[in-house]
């Protein structure tokens, strides 16, 4: 028998997607981002010294194979990275037309996005006024504020205060196929912010609007907005069988790790742990000890995505790395005979790039349990087909099995 682990480290991109120039952060396109070559470049030139400092540590990434998947994707310089590699390393490019993390996970997972995302247009309303009606009506509003693209940390210093003399949800979106639904916890409610998003998901759906987040937060105009931990993504559900589906249909446990439940609508998924990426870690280090024979564990770590490639911030970004590098490295031993992990990425989010979007990029694709070899150029279905090969499974979807 074997087990299965697929990691994603939300938007450790490498650089190199061949359509990165239909892809934009405002008006800049996103040719030449690269998230971890250029945090690596920041590191060694002395531009990330905030707590920590110097070259990119990344010692057990790296022998996997990172250093080298990021030349094979984009023929970037990493400094400090580039061992020979111990582990399946490969890069993947992605085919589906969006590169938000729906797409990626599905991808995946075996299920390029077979449709067109709907977004919204950069401009003053970004809404059609009839959906702001319909929100507000829903919300007991009214109107809404917001109304635009934006950073969800950079609205609520503009609005978090007309939020609470007003009481009217703070609605925005970004280059995903988003509607964010700011509120309140105390004053606007948390329950009530999570009935809003799940009573409107189906006008947004119907748009193909990919997902209705509800971004809680707390805090007054004297002290400063914090958004919490009570986020909640209301996605589409994936139109086709995926991984998941496929692992359970043969009697497979699928154990999802954060974002996982969210981003699947829980379709194929039997249980999840949410919360904090240090708690995911402590998660995935328990089912690396305890999951079932044939099982499936698919985990998502966001912090490097919603912390530091959001926020620009080149030195939280590097920081978060080496500590998933080395939490990581204290799991690698621990596998048993017969597993397969498989750390890769859904989409980039370089942190010294234009403006707070994601970046087009290819991902990594390193694989431990299995020796060590280059797996070259890959597509994201092809790590959906390898983990069901792994696991004996027939159904594998339109990708190949690097295996
Ligand atoms: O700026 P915040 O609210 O973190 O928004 C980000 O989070 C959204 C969902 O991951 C992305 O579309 C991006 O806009
Ligand atoms: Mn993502
Ligand atoms: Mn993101």
């Amino acid at each position: 028998m074997s087990r299965a682990f697929l990691v994603v480290m939300d938007s450790v991109g490498i650089g190199g997607a061949p359509d990165a120039d239909r892809f934009f952060n405002g008006t800049r396109p996103d040719n030449g981002a690269n998230t971890l070559a250029h945090i690596a470049q920041a590191c060694a030139a002395g531009r990330a010294d905030q707590g920590r400092a110097g070259p990119l540590c990344l010692p057990n990434l790296d022998a996997l194979g990172l250093g080298a998947a990021v030349r094979l994707a984009s023929g970037a310089d990493v400094p400090g990275l580039g061992v020979t590699p111990q582990g399946l390393w490969g890069a993947a490019t992605e085919v589906s037309p969006g590169k938000d993390t729906p797409s990626g996970h599905w991808e995946l997972a075996g299920l390029p996005v077979p449709w067109d995302w709907h977004y919204f247009p950069d401009t003053i309303p970004a809404f059609p006024a009839d959906l702001s009606a319909a929100v507000a009506r829903a919300a007991g509003t009214e109107g809404i504020l917001g109304d635009c693209h934006a950073s969800g940390t950079e609205i609520l210093t503009r609005l978090g205060a007309e939020h609470l003399r007003t009481g009217w949800p703070i609605c925005y979106t970004s280059a995903d196929s988003v509607f964010q639904i700011a509120a309140h916890e105390e004053t606007f409610g948390l329950d009530r912010l999570l009935k809003l998003c799940a009573d409107v998901a189906p006008i947004l759906h119907a748009m193909k609007v990919g997902r209705v987040i509800a971004r809680p937060f707390v805090g007054s105009p004297e002290t400063g907005f914090t958004r919490t931990a009570h986020r909640h993504d209301y996605a589409i559900t994936p139109p086709a069988p995926v991984l998941t589906d496929w692992v359970q249909a043969v009697g497979g446990w699928v154990h999802g790790v954060g974002k996982i439940g969210d981003i699947f609508s829980m379709q194929g998924i039997d249980d999840v742990v949410k919360g904090p990426d240090a708690d995911l870690m402590r998660q995935l280090s328990t089912l690396v000890d305890g999951a079932e024979e044939g099982s499936l564990t698919f985990a998502n770590f966001v912090e490097f995505d919603s912390l530091y490639g959001h926020r620009r911030d080149i030195a939280g970004y590097a920081r978060a790395l080496e500590w998933f590098d080395a939490e990581i490295g204290a799991l690698l031993p621990r596998l048993r005979p017969g597993d397969l992990m498989i750390l890769t990425a859904d989409h980039g989010n370089d942190p010294s790039w234009s403006g707070t979007d994601h970046t087009r990029e290819r991902v990594p694709v390193l694989g431990a349990g299995r020796g060590a070899r280059a797996l070259g150029q890959v597509a994201f279905v092809d790590v959906a087909a390898s983990i069901a090969d792994h696991l004996g499974l027939a159904d594998r979807g339109p990708g190949r099995s690097f295996l």
